[in-house]
């Protein structure tokens, strides 16, 4: 039967965190792992195969069963609605998702405009508080939109805070408390169910007691 394991890891800022917490539970990763630009990296030995992933792509790969696992972060899971199992917090890479813009402003009465790389979370947001606004759909430099006067306020992901204090501005609802996620094809899991839970259980172990140390 085969056994191989395809795990999607996200390039980027989780890559770090995502990798070490892989290697305290076990997983022989080889150190061109970290410093490569291959996207798919095969550890034969021990039957798995790791790809690397656009962070907001994890869950699609994972939701096709090119992938059995994936790590993603929340917001990831929030915005892309992808049918997959969400396994385990790794309370990696925290986070939160706010609604933020410029200081003691009010959203326009006509037509409010908010921008945001996570259009499907915005709109929830806004519908739920019972608010029409019109969703701006951005790549990246989100604070940029209301300085310039693209939209009366942003939903983004906040982690320091640096970025808006250095655009002068202000958080006005944190939206949604984010850490990634290991999640796993539906399939997989019933497939792959010994193997993958044997890594659900030494993942947890280590988080467990990475949380008793801190
Ligand atoms: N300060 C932060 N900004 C954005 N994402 C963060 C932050 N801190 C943690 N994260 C997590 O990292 C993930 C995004 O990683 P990263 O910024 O590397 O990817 P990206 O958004 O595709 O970046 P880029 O488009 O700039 O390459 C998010 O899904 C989120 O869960
Ligand atoms: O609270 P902070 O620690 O300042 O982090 C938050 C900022 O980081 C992210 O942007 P990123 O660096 O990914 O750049 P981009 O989305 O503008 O490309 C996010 O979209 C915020 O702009």
């Amino acid at each position: 039967m085969n056994n191989l394991l395809t795990i999607a890891m996200p390039k980027g800022r989780i890559f770090t965190e995502a990798a070490e917490l892989l290697r305290k539970a076990g997983f022989p990763l080889p150190p061109e792992f970290d410093d490569s630009r291959k996207l798919i990296i095969d550890v034969p030995e021990a039957q798995f195969r790791f790809i690397l992933a656009k962070p907001m792509d994890v869950a699609t790969y994972v939701e096709h069963g090119v992938a059995d696992l994936g790590i993603a972060g929340k917001d990831v899971m929030l915005e892309e609605e992808r049918d997959v199992y969400e396994l385990l917090d790794l309370k990696i890479s925290a986070c939160y998702l706010a609604v933020a813009g410029l200081p003691n402003t009010k959203m326009n009465e006509v037509a409010p405009k908010v921008a945001t790389k996570y259009p499907h979370v915005a709109a929830a947001y806004f519908r739920q508080q019972g608010e029409q606004v019109e969703i701006i759909k951005l790549n990246g430099s989100i604070e940029l939109a209301p300085l310039i006067g693209l939209a009366d306020r942003i939903v983004d992901i906040v982690s320091t805070g640096r970025t808006l204090v250095e655009n002068g501005l202000v958080e006005y609802e944190v939206i949604e408390h984010i850490t990634s996620r290991l999640i796993v094809n539906r399939v997989s899991y019933r497939v792959k169910d010994e193997r993958i839970t044997e890594i659900v259980e030494k993942l947890s172990e280590v988080i467990k007691q990475k949380g008793e140390l801190a």
